[in-house]
């Protein structure tokens, strides 16, 4: 008798492990939470206090063409996580809600800085944060859902705080922060504007990935790269201008497009929030299709749940669609984010031998 492959649904989708490395904590709250913290810590700056409402309103909002008006909508968002109260229910609810997914491993980023507007040290930020994850595996595995989180800081581009917020990441190292990261606007923020910062970061024999190549092309790929030695790429889809399609469907790799490939540097791709910045026309006509079938080390992600209105297991059935693939690319995907997380060598092996492939095996 021939096994019964399911077919793909969000449901089925959902319940085989996956391995998430881009997601914001920032841009992952849930609308009723986001309207709860607004009126306890006195935020009044909501578009609306409609549940159903305000969702729309952040992806109505996030679906703009450009990423600087996207990142608009962060301000709502990071308005309501300046207590140490907020920041610990919105860590602990990201850990509840990525697990509820069937994420087994995630590294969520966010920005200490941006949670220090009303007076919060960076490290007390970090630490909340640290108790919140902490308390969702928790939650999480009570309902038999094993999740580990990781955490990256990031330093936003457009401000110089990238040295010290490096510093923290490497303080923090031991308490669960895996890595650090640059984000905010791309375009006229060059990632080598915080070499003090990435080299600080080599000489700790510390992990960092940089958003380049998402709403600016090669240059950035290639500075964040060669000059700041990043070991992935957050987006990262505009290497496809390095690639050369001719007539009869074979692709040219250019000399960086090569060098990415070549040297396995992973590439954090978020589907969605792509179409919504401009990054790419649609899902259908995502860079993820070429660059999968070229076997560039490609991850999936959400980057930002709340703006998209997506999450992994979404995102996964949207390129399934878009590109017919399935479980076997499903679980290339996520074993390629395992190899790529941060974390330890030999727990990455643990978790692609002792969760990953097994959750795809009982499929069948
Ligand atoms: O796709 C993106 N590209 C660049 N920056 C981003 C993206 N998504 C979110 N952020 C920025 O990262 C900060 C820390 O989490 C967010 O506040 C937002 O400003
Ligand atoms: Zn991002």
């Amino acid at each position: 008798m021939s096994a019964v492959i399911p077919p793909l649904t969000l449901d089925s989708i959902r319940s085989v492990p996956k391995v998430l490395l881009h997601d914001h904590l920032d841009g992952g709250l849930r609308p009723e939470t986001v309207i709860e913290l607004a009126e306890a810590v006195g935020y009044d700056a909501l578009p609306s206090t409609d549940v159903e409402e305000l969702g729309h309103w952040f992806r109505d909002a996030a679906d703009s063409g450009s990423l600087e008006s996207y990142l608009e909508t962060f301000a709502h968002t990071c308005g309501v996580m300046q207590t140490e109260e907020a920041l610990v229910r919105v860590a602990a609810e990201c850990a509840e809600d990525l697990a509820a997914d069937g994420v087994v491993y995630a590294e969520v980023r966010y920005a200490p800085e941006l949670f220090a507007e009303r007076g919060l040290s960076l490290d007390a930020v970090v630490q909340a944060v640290q108790t919140g994850f902490a308390e969702g595996e928790r939650r999480a595995a009570d309902q038999g859902k094993n999740i580990r989180m990781g955490t990256l800081l990031c330093a936003m581009r457009q401000h110089a705080r990238a040295q010290e917020i490096a510093e923290v990441a490497v303080r923090y190292r031991d308490a669960g922060v895996v890595g650090f990261d640059i984000a905010g606007p791309e375009a006229g923020f060059p990632p080598t504007r915080n070499l003090d910062a990435f080299e600080y970061l080599r000489t700790n024999n510390a992990h960092f990935t940089i958003h380049a190549g998402e709403a600016f092309g090669l240059a950035s790929i290639w500075e964040a790269i060669q000059h700041c030695g990043a070991e992935r790429l957050g987006h990262g889809v505009r290497i496809v201008d390095d690639l050369k399609s001719a007539p009869d469907g074979s692709v040219e790799l250019g000399r960086l497009a090569a060098y990415v490939r070549d040297r396995r540097i992973p590439l954090e791709i978020c589907p969605s929030s792509n179409v919504q910045t401009g990054a790419a026309t649609s899902i259908a006509d995502h860079p993820i299709g070429l660059l999968t079938q070229l076997r560039f080390r490609v991850t999936v992600n959400t980057d930002n749940r709340l703006m998209s209105g997506c999450t992994v297991s979404s995102e996964f059935a949207a390129l399934a669609e878009a590109f017919g693939y399935g479980w076997a690319d499903l679980q290339w995907f996520t074993i390629n984010a395992m190899k790529s997380a941060f974390i330890d060598f030999d727990q990455r092996l643990d978790l692609i031998n002792n969760v990953i492939k097994p959750g795809y095996a009982a499929l069948v």
